[in-house]
């Protein structure tokens, strides 16, 4: 079994380490992670593409704690969370990771400033005035604070989910495919926040695309195939990501 000292992971967001995973049993079942490693550094834009079932959402909710593996270890930074119990992995979710959902999951009956500070109400944090004006400004809700989701727009309510991610400064940002509800300016300006809290902030994200042109705004960009990592570009463009995609369909990892 490979096992991961506490000195390999300095420096590392997340890790996946020989990392197993099916669903089902016996002839139906599928491995969706097949001895799968991958780093995630700290403080960059990480990208995960791959034709539809390659594995991006398992191994994404696998890093997240939102799943668990059958074997191999995954990391948060220096924390093991395929050690953790129920509870240690509840509060790993709560106090060190963030998500953004395609779907937005803001609730409903609450104003955009309650959505964003919604995660550290529940963790017993007060949110600092001056980083909560920060990210308020960076996603340019400014004026929309008092509002509710459905007085909003996709965009801005893509926006608010953003600044919910953000606000309490996670490990690690995790984004399925979060442009995918959103037309392209929308969308553009979604990546363009999420490029700069990287740059600007030293924000670590994740994210899982099928998007080219979205992938293009990552640092880097991995792929997968069969649940195993076939490739991976650094400071892409959209076309490369393309080429890479088209290659993939006719290429067997097994
Ligand atoms: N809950 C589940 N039960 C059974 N099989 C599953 C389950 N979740 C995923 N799978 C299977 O595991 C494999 C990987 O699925 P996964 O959703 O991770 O792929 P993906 O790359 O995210 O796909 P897509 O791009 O279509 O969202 C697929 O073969 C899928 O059918």
């Amino acid at each position: 079994m490979t096992t991961v000292t506490q000195e390999t992971i300095t420096g590392l967001a997340a890790r996946a380490v020989g990392v197993t995973k099916a669903y089902g049993a016996g002839a139906a079942a599928v491995t969706a992670l097949d001895d799968l490693s991958v780093d995630v550094q700290r403080g960059r834009f990480t990208a995960i593409m791959g034709p539809s079932g390659s594995g991006k959402s398992t191994l994404m909710h696998c890093l997240a704690g939102l799943d668990t593996v059958d074997s191999g270890e995954v990391w948060i930074g220096e924390t093991r969370l395929t050690g953790l119990n129920d509870k240690g992995l509840a509060d790993l979710r709560r106090n060190r990771v963030g998500f953004v959902f395609q779907q937005f999951n803001l609730l409903p009956t609450l104003t955009a400033e309650e959505n964003i500070t919604l995660p550290l109400a529940i963790a017993n944090r007060k949110p600092d005035p001056a980083w909560f004006d920060t990210v308020v400004d960076a996603v340019g809700l400014s004026d929309r604070l008092t509002h509710r989701p459905s007085e909003l727009s996709g965009g801005q309510q893509q926006r608010v989910a953003c600044a919910r991610a953000l606000l309490p400064k996670p490990d690690v940002i995790f984004a399925d495919e979060p442009t995918g509800n959103l037309d392209s300016r929308s969308g553009n300006e979604i990546l363009g926040f999420l490029s700069r809290s990287v740059e600007q902030f030293h924000q670590t994200i994740v994210m899982v695309t099928h998007d080219a042109n979205a992938a293009a705004y990552a640092d880097r960009v991995i792929f997968l195939l069969d649940g195993r990592m076939v490739h991976e570009l650094h400071d892409p463009d959209a076309e490369a990501v393309l080429d890479t995609m088209k290659a993939l369909d006719t290429f067997d990892s097994r």
